[in-house]
């Protein structure tokens, strides 16, 4: 959960939103964050994270789940316990893992150990990882520099994992900024889009793997999902939001914003990135 709003659950909330279907979520530690940075991370107790997730599916039901922010080992191994657990009465289903282990800067942000349980017990588990590139990089051991290395990271995670995997480009540099990878074992995809030039990028790994979640949770199938959210992100990030000193937040609602500009109702406010004004 981040504070700033931009990103983790807060962001996930407004993706489900805009996407018309209902998010819950179970909140695994308290970040104080803003555009420029964390500053302090809370964790909760593993035993209140399982219990936030069996309130959910005992009640509500789950029709796709997604991870991020899963912050030590002790949390990872709860959560990959209960996932397991709930797989096996197929009660989790459609499940997208974004590792968030290392932050845009390429500061790691989970210790070792949590690594190898993330590896090791959640992510086989998924139906989809999402690594961005810092990330792939700790999940093979590779540099990347390239599309080519982006390919192989991908490749190697396939083999690794068995599952379905989409690597991030956001933090590639130069013309690869903004291309990601999609490799399932068949397809190998290079999903291209047009470089949005903005430093407002905080929360587009979230945002782009709660889009997925909600994509496969009214029935797109995997990789029809991973196109719409490419395209929604893409969109946000146009509209995204020049608040904070730092990386302010992508525009989860922009036919709203657009409707409420174009309307009259909100003057075009020079903090909204609006493209098409
Ligand atoms: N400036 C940008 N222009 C277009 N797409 C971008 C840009 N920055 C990030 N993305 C896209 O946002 C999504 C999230 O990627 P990334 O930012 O690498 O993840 P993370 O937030 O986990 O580091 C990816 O689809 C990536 O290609
Ligand atoms: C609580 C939390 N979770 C995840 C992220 C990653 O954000 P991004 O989507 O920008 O990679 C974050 N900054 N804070």
């Amino acid at each position: 959960m981040s504070l700033g709003g931009g990103a983790g659950i807060q962001a996930d909330l407004r993706t489900f939103a805009f996407h018309c279907v209902h998010g819950t979520s179970a909140i695994t530690c308290i970040t104080a964050q803003n555009t420029l940075g964390v500053t302090r991370v809370d964790a909760m107790a593993p035993d209140a994270v399982v219990a936030q997730i069996q309130a959910v599916v005992e009640d509500i039901g789950v029709d796709a789940a997604k991870t991020g922010m899963l912050l030590n080992q002790g949390i990872i191994a709860a959560v990959a316990e209960q996932v397991g657990l709930l797989q096996a009465k197929n009660q989790m289903r459609n499940l997208v893992v974004d590792p968030v282990m290392v932050s845009r800067t390429g500061v790691q942000l989970i210790d070792g150990d949590a690594v190898k349980t993330l590896c090791h017990d959640l992510i086989p588990k998924a139906a989809l990882v999402t690594p961005n590139r810092y990330e792939a990089q700790i999940l093979t051991g590779l540099e990347i520099n390239s599309l080519d290395g982006m390919k192989s990271a991908a490749e190697i995670i396939y083999r690794d994992f068995n599952i379905a995997v989409l690597i991030k480009g956001g933090g590639m540099e130069g013309d690869l900024r903004g291309i990601d990878i999609w490799f399932d074992g068949e397809k190998l995809e290079i999903l291209t889009t047009k470089l949005v030039d903005t430093k407002n990028t905080h929360g587009t790994g979230c945002t782009l793997s709660s889009a997925i979640a909600a994509n496969l949770a009214q029935g797109e199938n995997l990789f029809t999902s991973v196109q719409k959210a490419k395209n929604y992100v893409t969109t946000a990030l146009k509209y995204s939001l020049n608040i904070g000193a730092g990386q302010g937040p992508v525009g989860h609602f922009y036919p709203l914003l657009e409707e409420a500009v174009g309307s009259g109702s909100i003057k075009n406010n020079p903090q909204f990135s609006m493209p098409n004004f």
